[in-house]
């Protein structure tokens, strides 16, 4: 039987595993490729352990607005219905392969919230 998320440590295996998988998928590659380089990976996961400490155990840790960079990044890679599709499928199944219980559920259910809000945001960008 798997655990559930208990800490940073178990965010950082989670996110770091999300990422190999999105730096792999031919879909999703190009949005990433800064992070081919292992120092700005780096940096970044410690980003998203801050995020999703903050989400699943209210850490406090994570100030900036997540949105932000997402909806100035879209003017340059448009971001279209496949990729949050993409995004939350392997986010997903990165939870499921190492995790299970009410962190796990967590993380899954607050990632879609998350990415529908995100959507809606891109797509008032782009009737304006
Ligand atoms: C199609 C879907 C998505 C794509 C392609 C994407 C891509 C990216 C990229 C390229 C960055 C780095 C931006 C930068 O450093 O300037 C980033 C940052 C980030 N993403 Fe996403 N993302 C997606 C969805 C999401 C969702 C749904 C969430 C939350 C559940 C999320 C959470 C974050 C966070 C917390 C950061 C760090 C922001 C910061 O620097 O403070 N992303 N994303």
């Amino acid at each position: 039987m798997k655990n559930d998320i208990e800490n940073r440590e178990d965010i950082y295996l989670l996110v770091k595993t999300f990422y190999v998988k999105l730096l792999n998928d031919d879909l999703m590659r190009h949005f990433f490729i800064d992070f081919t380089n292992p120092e700005h990976l780096e940096i970044h996961l410690q980003t998203l352990v801050d995020f999703w400490d903050n989400i699943l155990f209210y850490s406090g840790g994570y100030r900036k607005n997540a949105m932000a960079p997402h909806l100035k990044l879209h003017q340059e890679k448009p971001f279209k219905k496949e990729h949050f599709k993409s995004w939350l499928s392997m986010f997903s199944e990165s939870v499921d392969e190492l995790f299970q219980g009410e962190n796990a559920h967590a993380a899954k259910s607050r990632a879609q919230s998350i990415a529908t809000v995100m959507e809606i945001k891109i797509s008032e960008l782009n009737n304006e």
